[in-house]
């Protein structure tokens, strides 16, 4: 899989390099399962074409650009795991568009010229919400007109969990919640971050959230060995306190994986047993 950082300056250049492509297009913080509908269908469509499939995503979040920074988002994953998921899901080339403010004040035909016809795209897929443009004014329906009716486009209908819309947002939510269940349903997976640790202390990496405070089951990769665990967190305290006494000494100052399971407690008092 090929991964282009585009921006203003390099455009061109990678619009002369372009091959024929059905594209994916959104945010797509997390990789849930309304997200894997966008880009399983645009695969399914390539395939058909005969072309590649892409990703076109954005970075940083819209939100946080218009805000110039006010708005802080809690991201679920990396644009490094972002970009694993999409190698996982087939994908041929991902594109990581800067997210400017130049960028966002482009009116939607623009856009679709420049970034859609001229990188090669023939079929555009989308959700049902998806926007572009200046104050996002454009959708998916709008993509065949602002193409000069070049390109033709997929509109994925709304994937639900428990009668309402997956999305960052709700997924974001539960992960505040320490909801777990429905967390790992949402996503299609367990939610897996990255920390190091040092002497009982969690450092998360950046762009990944900390679950709500509690006590969860989590299993913790150290290279291929994983062990299952328990992991105490109480934000004010910032420390970290695992089931496994030995764990620990095996994982001091080393940089883990984490898949939260479960909320076992939500009490900050629970006492741990360590063995
Ligand atoms: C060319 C372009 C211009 C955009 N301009 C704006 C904007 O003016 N205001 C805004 O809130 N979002 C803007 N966006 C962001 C989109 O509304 C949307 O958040 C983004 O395309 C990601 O889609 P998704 O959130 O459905 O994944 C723009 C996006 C594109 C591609
Ligand atoms: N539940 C869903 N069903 C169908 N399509 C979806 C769903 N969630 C997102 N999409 C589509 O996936 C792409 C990426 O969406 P986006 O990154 O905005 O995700 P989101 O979960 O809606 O995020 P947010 O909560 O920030 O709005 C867009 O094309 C969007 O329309």
């Amino acid at each position: 899989m090929e991964v282009i950082f585009i921006n203003e300056s390099n455009l061109g250049y990678w619009q002369d390099q372009a091959e024929e492509n059905v594209v994916a297009l959104g945010f797509f913080d997390g990789v849930h399962k309304g997200h894997m509908k966008v880009i399983g269908t645009a695969r399914e469509i390539a395939e058909e074409k005969g072309v590649s499939t892409n990703v076109m995503t954005f970075f940083p979040h819209p939100k946080e650009v218009l805000s110039d920074g006010r708005n802080k988002v809690d991201y679920l994953i990396p644009l490094e795991e972002k970009i694993n998921a999409f190698e996982g899901l087939g994908v041929d080339t991902v594109y990581i568009i800067d997210f400017t403010r130049t960028f966002a004040s482009m009116p939607p035909e623009e856009y679709v010229q420049e970034y859609l016809l001229k990188l090669g795209t023939l079929h555009a897929v989308a959700g049902y919400d998806f926007s572009y443009g200046f104050k996002g004014a454009g959708s998916i329906d709008t993509i065949f007109n602002d193409s000069g009716e070049e390109i033709t486009a997929t509109k994925v209908e709304k994937v639900e969990y428990q009668g309402e819309k997956i999305s960052s947002t709700k997924i974001r939510e539960a992960v505040a919640q320490g909801r777990m269940d429905e967390l790992t349903e949402m996503l299609g997976r367990e939610y897996r971050t990255r920390a190091s640790i040092e002497d009982g202390y969690m450092d998360l990496e950046d762009y990944y959230m900390l679950p709500g405070d509690g006590v969860y089951e989590v299993s913790i990769s150290l290279g291929d060995v994983e062990y299952d665990s328990q992991i105490y967190i109480d934000k004010g305290d910032q420390k970290l306190y695992f089931t496994h006494r030995c764990l620990m000494k095996k994982i001091n100052h080393r940089s883990i994986s984490i898949d939260w399971k479960d909320k076992v407690s939500s009490s900050t008092k629970y006492q741990l047993v360590a063995n």
